[in-house]
């Protein structure tokens, strides 16, 4: 009822076997559809899926192999469901596979850099592409972080990768920013980018963020050192990119991260109101 209130969430389907919080479980296709349609039942306004998990340490994976895991979800989903579905990848094979296959946007989370073809891959596609900041590769993001000014070197990178997607000839409104939480930052870089949204906000772009499950949680609370024990950090870093205007947060608690911000738009609707 007040979906257009609030950010729109992007559940994950991580068809890998060593993604940071869900490896494995969803690696087979009749998982990973269970899960998707697990995920479109508990509210899920956009599925994000990948097969090639992003954090530090994992396996690199072939684009044929990672072709091979994505494929066969998208194309079962599409044919049950018209929700759009968003292509967590790095390799511009994939994403262009994937958007043959009924994917509707390229979420990659090395901002078009990996490959010199990406962005003319992007604006060929001519999809919706999600631009997220990251230091350096997922092999050594994590190795001592370091920034002047994190923000405010988050937003350049982040306008650089947009005029070079634009270049290359991917319309504006087809373009989304991603400060990318956990991809090259301490705890503080973390609690500093969450706290300046509404200045990534500001630059015109939507935004999607991504907190759900991460390490900096525990960060905040040390007990949380299982990721799955991370579902109140996570709703309280989305709630608070829910305030600042976010246009998604990518999720893998959908139900609970609905009912969130469905409470939390409501409160926005009341406010002003007379109440008798
Ligand atoms: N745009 C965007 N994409 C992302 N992809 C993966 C992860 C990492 O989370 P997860 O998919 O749960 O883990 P893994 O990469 O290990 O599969 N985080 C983001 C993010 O914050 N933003």
């Amino acid at each position: 009822m007040t979906a257009s209130l609030r950010p729109r969430v992007m559940g994950i389907v991580n068809v890998t076997p060593d993604s940071f919080s869900d490896g494995g479980r969803f690696l087979d296709p009749r998982q990973g559809f269970e899960h998707a349609r697990r995920l479109i039942a508990q509210g899920a306004d956009i599925l994000d899926i990948g097969g090639e998990s992003t954090r530090p340490g994992a396996a690199p994976v072939s684009a044929e192999d990672e072709a091979a895991r994505v494929l066969p979800l998208i194309e079962a989903i599409r044919a049950v469901s018209d929700i759009p579905i968003s292509i967590d990848t790095m390799k511009p094979a994939v994403a262009r596979a994937a958007v043959q296959a009924g994917a509707t946007i390229w979420n990659d989370v090395a901002a078009l850099r990996f490959s010199p073809d990406a962005p003319e891959v992007a604006a060929d596609l001519g999809c919706e592409v999600v631009l997220m900041h990251m230091l350096g590769q997922p092999g050594n993001m994590q190795d001592e972080p370091r920034y002047d000014d994190v923000a405010a070197e988050v937003e350049a990178f982040l306008l650089a990768r947009a005029a070079a997607a634009m270049a290359a000839g991917v319309a504006r409104e087809k373009i989304w920013l991603d400060p990318g939480i956990g991809f090259g930052k301490t705890l503080a870089h973390n609690l500093a980018l969450l706290a300046a949204l509404p200045r990534f906000v500001a630059l015109g772009y939507p935004i999607l963020l991504g907190a759900s499950r991460k390490r900096f949680i525990a960060g905040v609370d040390p007990s949380a050192d299982q990721a799955t024990d991370r579902l109140g950090g996570s709703l309280a870093a989305h709630l608070a990119g829910a305030a600042a205007g976010v246009a998604a947060v990518r999720v893998h608690d959908a139900r609970e991260t609905v009912q969130a911000l469905d409470v939390w738009a409501a409160i926005q609707a009341a406010a002003g109101t007379t109440v008798s």
